[in-house]
Parts: structure tokens; sequence; C-alpha cells
């Protein structure tokens, strides 16, 4: 059986005349125009970014290599006695392309093993920072603090060719992905649960020992595998995707690379939004009392909130223009875990959903009024334990290194350019619009 690294390689081999033909024949064909709205406005809708790991539909939302979710989770091989797939599996279908086989997983199950002892160092890193730390900020350092291990930055130091820059890539990628959930749970159990670390438990998938190392008892292995898949991949144009591709583009390596990307990632309209959702819902039901929420009440929050100038968090989407499947794929998780159904939180996030959609439309600003994954994510969370929300973000922060990280390696492999995109000046806008000479 060829190794993941030799199937890489293959599928690697095969695609660089692909792209090298695109640019040296059909360089000058137009894909886009670029409007002053768009370059004021965040670059909305311009394509100028290239991957083949997912894309994302507006009204259909995101397909991992071709595949939806609920195909995803389908087709991946499921861990024994589980009904989400091994993560191990996932992430051999973003680097290739290809549902793997039982044992081709297990390659990776014992691969990331190998790779999975986090050095003393990090967690003294971790140690040293006061404990009101944000957790985003923690696990950014910890993984900035193991760019010292970077064998990509050793081998292009010895001077290796650039047809090769994949392979140590891939080598920092792995490695990473084998110690992200460790460095997880240790800031959450450092964190949050009176500095009690648990050492992992090599006879469990990267799913399992996640939920081990948080301390938390079935069916949170699932809850984890589910969440790392449905958090991985969002196209390229994603502040996280978008910044860990920038930074890598300078030939930083995996760990500088990643680590610009969790700092994205912690931004409130991004991946912190999650957490918001849950300060919000928090915020609304203390005002309550106690008391069972009315659809009355919360429109008139929803509205409080939009009158004060704030935004509706886990709403909109700079792309999507219908509900995120991966908030479906949440929220039909829900439906069908007996306590999760009723429980009240769950509730007042399925009410949400039934009338932040009309006020948001009425209010007339937001081009997509539904939901996005941050405002389903929390709730699963907060019914297994994992109430300390700020944390959510770091969770969210593990499964996205699944995507960008397979981008990253890919990147290397076709010879993606330094990203340098050109600024022009208000003067030059002005002139373009014709109202100055
Ligand atoms: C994993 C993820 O990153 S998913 C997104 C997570 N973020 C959130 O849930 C935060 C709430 N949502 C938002 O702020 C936005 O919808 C974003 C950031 C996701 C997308 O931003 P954009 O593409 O600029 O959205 P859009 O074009 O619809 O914005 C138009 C206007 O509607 C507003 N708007 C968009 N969504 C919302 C919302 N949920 N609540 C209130 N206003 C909103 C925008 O702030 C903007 O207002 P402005 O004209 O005063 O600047
Ligand atoms: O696609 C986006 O812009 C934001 C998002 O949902 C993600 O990154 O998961």
């Amino acid at each position: 059986m060829a190794t993941l690294k030799e199937t890489l390689l293959k599928k690697i081999q095969e695609h660089r005349p692909r792209t090298t033909r695109l640019v040296k024949e059909f360089g000058d064909v137009k894909i886009g125009e670029v409007t002053i709205a768009q370059a004021i406005g965040g670059a909305r809708g311009v394509k100028c970014l290239v991957t083949d790991i997912s894309y994302l539909d507006p009204m259909e939302g995101i397909r991992f290599r071709g595949m939806t979710i609920p195909e995803t989770f389908e087709a991946l091989p499921k861990v024994p006695g589980s009904e989400y797939p091994y993560v191990e599996g996932f992430w051999y279908l973003l680097l290739t392309g290809d549902v793997p086989t039982d044992a081709q997983v297990q390659e990776v199950v014992e691969d990331w093993k190998a790779r999975a002892q986090v050095p003393e160092y990090v967690f003294d890193v971790l140690r040293t920072m006061p404990r009101d730390t944000h957790p985003m900020t923690m696990f950014s350092a910890a993984i900035l603090a193991m760019q010292r291990e970077s064998v990509f930055a050793k081998k292009y130091a010895e001077g290796i060719s650039k047809m090769d820059y994949w392979d140590p890539m891939y080598e920092d990628c792995s490695t990473l992905m084998a110690r992200l959930p460790q460095i997880a749970a240790y800031i959450y159990r450092m964190k949050y649960k009176g500095d009690t670390p648990i050492a992992p438990d090599p006879d469990l998938d990267m799913g399992g020992n996640f939920a081990h190392m948080m301390g938390i008892d079935k069916p949170y292995d699932d809850v984890a595998r589910m969440y790392f898949i449905l958090h991985s991949d969002h196209e390229s144009g994603n502040v996280s995707a978008h910044t860990t591709h920038l930074v890598a583009s300078a030939l930083s390596d995996a760990y500088y690379s990643l680590s610009a990307g969790i700092n994205g990632l912690a931004g409130p309209l991004h991946g912190l939004a999650n957490q918001e959702v849950l300060r919000w819902t928090q915020d609304f039901m203390k005002k309550l009392g106690g008391e069972v929420p009315t659809k009355e009440g919360l429109e008139k929050a929803l509205w409080d909130t939009l009158n004060s100038g704030q935004v509706i968090p886990g709403y909109g989407h700079a792309v999507l223009r219908k509900t995120d499947p991966r908030y479906t794929a949440q929220r039909e998780f829900c439906l069908k875990t007996p306590g999760l159904k009723d429980y009240p939180l769950f509730q007042l996030v399925s009410m949400i959903f039934e009338v932040a959609p009309d006020v948001l439309q009425q209010h007339g600003k937001a081009k997509n009024p539904w939901p996005n994954v941050d405002a389903q994510s929390g709730v699963i969370q907060w019914y297994y334990g994992v109430t300390e929300y700020d944390f959510y973000t770091v969770l969210f922060g593990v499964g996205r290194a699944l995507g960008v990280l397979a981008n990253i390696t890919w990147d290397r492999a076709l010879g993606y350019a330094i990203e340098r995109p050109k600024s022009v000046t208000t003067d030059m806008l002005e002139e373009a619009a014709g109202i100055k000479k």
C-alpha cells in the first residue's frame, strides 16, 4: 500500500502540468473584473485565489473535495462504535481528494501518534502566560513557539529545490495536526479546570483522544469528530485561510502561517462569532431572570442589538446566501440527540432561527439573513459541559487547521507565488470614476 505521502506526491505530479499549462498558455484569460466597491469593500467576490480542496457555493454551501457535508460523513471510514468518521481519514481526503480505505486511515492514525509528543517548552510557554489571557492568544503562541521545530525552515536554509518544498511543508503540517488537539485540551484544563491536564491515550483516534484529554465522556468524541470536520475548510478567501495562505506565500513555514491564520480566526466577525453567540444568548437569558423567552421578547432583543449598532452574531455571511449547511448538520445532531433536543438553550437557538432572519430582512442591511456555522456550535459544547465560551474558537482553530494546512501543502506543491496584490489611492479611484481630473 502506498503511504499518504507517496499518494500525495503522485497527485502533485499529475496536477502540476495543469497549473503550468494554465499559466503559460492561458494566463491572459479573464475570470473577472474589479469594481471600486470591491476594492473598498473587502475584495468581496473578487476571484483571485485558487484551491481544489473545497469550494463554497452561495446557495448550496461547502463541498469538501467535491462532496457535500452529508456525502463526506457518509463516505469516510467510521471509528468503530462511532457514528462519525476518523478526522485522520478526512485529512487524507483533503490532501489527496481520495476517500481512504480503512488501512489508509490507520496509516495516518499511526503517523499522527508518532508525531504527537508536544515539546515540554510549549507547556512552559503556556504556563508563563497570565491565566486571564484569551485562549486564542495562548493557542496562537503555542503554535508559534514550536516554529523552531520547522523542517521546512531547516531544509530551506540547507537549500533544497523549489520542486521539493511541499515535502517538508507536509512534514510540518502533519506534525502540527498531530499536536494541536493536546495543546488545545491542555489550554482548556489549565485555564478552566484547576490546572489538571490529562495525558493523551495513545490507543485512541484523534477525536476520541481529544474528548479524553478534555475529560468529557462519550459521545463528546463524536462531537469532536463532527466539529473538527465541519469547521475545517471554507475555500480560500475567508480570513483564516487567506491569512495562512498569504503568510505561507512568503515561504514562511507552517508554524508562522498557522499562528497568523489563528489570529485572524480570533476576530468576532470570523471564528470568534461562536463565542459571541453564546455571550449574546447568555446575556439575553440573564435579563429574563429564568423566564422562558417569548418570540416577542426575542424580537425586541434582536432589534435592541441592531439599533445599538451591533451585529447579530452567527447570522449573515460574506458568500453564503442560504442557511449554512454546517448549521444544519449541527442542528440535526441536536435534533437526534435526546437530551439536547429538549435542552432550553437549543430551544432558544432554534427560536432565534425562527425570528432573526425576518428581523434582519426588515433591518435591510445584511445581504444574507440566514444563520452561519457559529450560530449552532456553542449550544452543543455547552450541553456537554464546555460552558467556558471563550474557548470555543480554539476548537474552531483545531478544525480549521485541517483545511488551511492541507492548502499550504498544495501551495508549495504547485509553486504558488508570493501574494502581492496592487493597491491604488483614493485619488486614483476618483479619477477612474470621472469625478476628479
Ligand atoms: C466562520 C465565520 O466566519 S461565519 C461568520 C461569522 N460572523 C458572524 O456571525 C458575525 C455577524 N455577521 C457579520 O458581521 C457579517 O454578516 C459577516 C462579517 C459575516 C459578513 O460581512 P459582509 O460580507 O460585509 O456582509 P454584508 O455584505 O451582508 O453586510 C452589509 C451590511 O449588513 C450588516 N450585517 C451583515 N450581517 C449582519 C448581522 N448578522 N447583524 C447585523 N448586521 C449585519 C453589515 O455589518 C453591513 O453593514 P454596513 O453596511 O453598515 O457596514
Ligand atoms: O467563509 C467565510 O468567509 C467565513 C466562514 O464561514 C468560514 O471561514 O468558515
